[in-house]
């Protein structure tokens, strides 16, 4: 495995705040990678320090096979997109696409400017007048367009609307076919992107829980409908996530996998079986008591 970015025991703490506890990971080339967690899970201080933004306190970082500290020949092939992302007050949206130009290697101008148009972006417009959606977009823009080997998009996207984002997943997934690079999509809106995810990171209280590749989370839990009865006799004794119910049909969520023979004996009840979103799990997973996430993550 080519390693991008190889990370091991990192931690970063503020005053008595520990941001990130002994995070070790690998990211392969060519992989689309979800950094997940609630808020304040330590994931941008986690894309900081991997970006060279802030120190870590302990542990090790390398990108690229180097430290990226001050590393000029890392950090030209990372493209770091933030919602927050600042730009000089009289930069407009074309100035912003050629500095970035000048930043990425691999930076394809007539893409940016077909990119800028699906967006509906005003190329001659001030940044600073730009409406939220628009500036998001202007990141989402740069980041797609730079084709860095190394591309994070920490939340670039809060600001664009349903049609937008759906944009910004089709054009990320195409242009990634045909020019494969390592991203890293920081979100919440796990639901949306889980069809572009290869692989979860998904950190809770500044610890790695979980580092996995999404079809094998697949497998992690499923969902069983049926007549409630049927329902909590098959789920007695196994560890139930969720349980809901309408009326006299119920449905739980269950941890683990079924066998094929409970799967038949339970669709000879009149059961029904579904695969558990990535979503469900994670609200799930980071959502439970500390001593159940030691045990996912041990
Ligand atoms: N500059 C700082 N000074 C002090 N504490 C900080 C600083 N930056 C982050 N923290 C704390 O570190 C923890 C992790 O924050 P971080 O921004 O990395 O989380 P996050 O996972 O990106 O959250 P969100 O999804 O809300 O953006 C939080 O407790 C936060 O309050």
């Amino acid at each position: 495995m080519n390693a991008v970015v190889k990370v091991t025991n990192l931690t970063k703490s503020y005053g008595d705040t520990a941001a990130v506890s002994g995070v070790s990971f690998e990211l392969e080339e060519n992989k689309i990678y979800g950094l997940l967690g609630r808020n304040g899970a330590g994931k941008t201080t986690i894309m900081h320090m991997l970006t060279a933004q802030q120190f870590a306190s302990g542990g090790n970082i390398e990108v690229f096979g180097e430290e990226p500290y001050e590393n000029e020949s890392v950090l030209r092939r990372v493209c770091f997109i933030k919602e927050s992302q600042k730009y000089p007050q009289m930069f407009t949206v074309k100035d912003v696409l050629d500095v970035s130009a000048l930043l990425h290697p691999n930076w394809d101008a007539a893409y940016a400017a077909g990119l800028a148009e699906a967006f509906g972006l005003p190329t001659k417009r001030k940044v600073h007048k730009l409406s939220r959606g628009m500036l998001s977009a202007v990141g989402v823009v740069v980041g797609l367009a730079s084709r860095a080997p190394l591309t994070i998009f920490d939340e670039p996207y809060l600001g664009l609307d349903a049609v937008a984002r759906a944009l910004f997943y089709d054009r990320l997934l195409e242009d990634y076919a045909e020019h494969p690079r390592t991203v890293i999509l920081s979100t919440h809106l796990i639901d949306e992107v889980s069809r572009l995810l290869e692989h979860v990171l998904l950190i809770d209280q500044g610890r790695l829980l979980l580092d996995q590749d999404v079809e094998r989370l697949s497998g992690m839990a499923y969902t069983v409908v049926g007549s409630a009865a049927r329902i909590d006799s098959f789920v007695s004794g196994k560890k139930v996530l969720s349980r809901d119910a309408m009326g006299a049909i119920a449905s739980a969520t269950v941890m683990g996998e079924a066998s094929p023979q409970e799967r038949r004996e339970a669709a000879e009840r009149g059961l029904e079986f579904s695969p558990v979103s990535l979503q469900q799990l994670i609200v799930h997973l980071t959502g439970r008591q500390k001593e159940e996430r030691e045990a996912v993550s041990s």
